[in-house]
């Protein structure tokens, strides 16, 4: 692990002079809890660059308030300290949020993307619930939502048989600071408006894929996502739920890998 001069915890593996791909996690989880299994899959071929979204993990609080722009840059900051001229950016949950607006902003910075279980507009019944959610976090910290996300993100057959995996994502969570993972439940719950129907084109190779069970980040939003970025392809992954990348991570990187083999050099 190492810190960048803003306070950015990464780890870079995988071969030198290869592809970079860059792999942000979602709300309130670390790169390590996120990628533990995926990250050495891609490194036997690209460049990968993980790293602790501000506020997370080991990485410092946000200096001033957070919102996907502020996030988007924290890894342009990140990737011009390493001298990573352009990456592919495969981002999670909260990191496909990210990852889009980054795709926004920085267009010749990104090779392609890859949005993961990552959500679009929700609809009055469910946009309502996620900022209730925040308001609720903002409140009572990660302990106030912790018991409907772990419910909501892994299959009840998984909490029957790997109760040690859930428990391991339950501290990774209740470990955040509490006024720092309610702002951005605010920025999950509010950052989605800049995304729909985006108003700089995105035309990136894309790949966008989600879970079928998954009821944040569902189908149907992620075939809206790719119905929005010209070319972007689609997989829905059966059985799983939001998840599902750490729950069966072999049904995300096979996928993954064959995508970024074609578009990430
Ligand atoms: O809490 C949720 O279900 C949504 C979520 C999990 C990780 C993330 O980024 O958003």
């Amino acid at each position: 692990m190492a810190v960048s001069v803003g306070g950015t915890a990464f780890d870079l593996s995988g071969p030198e002079g290869a592809p970079v791909v860059a792999l942000i996690h979602g709300l309130g989880l670390t790169r390590q809890s996120t990628w533990g299994d995926i990250a050495p899959v891609l490194a036997q071929r690209f460049r990968v660059l993980s790293y602790d979204l501000c506020g997370h993990g080991q990485s410092a609080l946000p200096a001033d308030g957070s919102d996907l722009t502020v996030l988007s840059e924290q890894l342009i900051a990140l990737m011009d300290e390493l001298g990573i001229g352009q990456a592919a950016l495969v981002g999670f949950s909260l990191g496909g949020m990210i990852n889009r607006r980054c795709a926004m902003d920085h267009a010749a910075r990104v090779s392609a993307l890859v949005v993961l279980n990552s959500p679009h507009e929700r609809g009055l019944a469910l946009q309502q619930q996620v900022e209730a959610a925040a308001r609720d976090a903002g409140a009572g910290g990660p302990e106030a939502t912790i018991d409907a996300a772990l419910a909501r993100w892994f299959t009840a057959d998984f909490h029957r048989d790997h109760p040690d995996a859930v428990a391991d994502i339950r501290r990774v969570v209740l470990a955040n600071d509490p006024a720092n993972y309610a702002l951005h439940r605010r920025v999950l719950a509010e950052g989605v408006s800049e995304l729909i129907r985006p108003k700089v084109a995105i035309s990136h190779p894309t790949l966008v894929m989600t879970s079928e069970l998954d009821t944040g980040s569902t189908p149907a939003m992620a075939r809206t996502i790719a119905s929005e970025i010209s070319g972007a392809e689609t997989i829905i992954v059966p059985g799983l739920k939001h998840l599902g990348l750490i729950e069966r991570p072999e049904q995300f990187t096979a996928p993954m890998l064959e995508f970024l083999a074609l578009r990430a050099g």
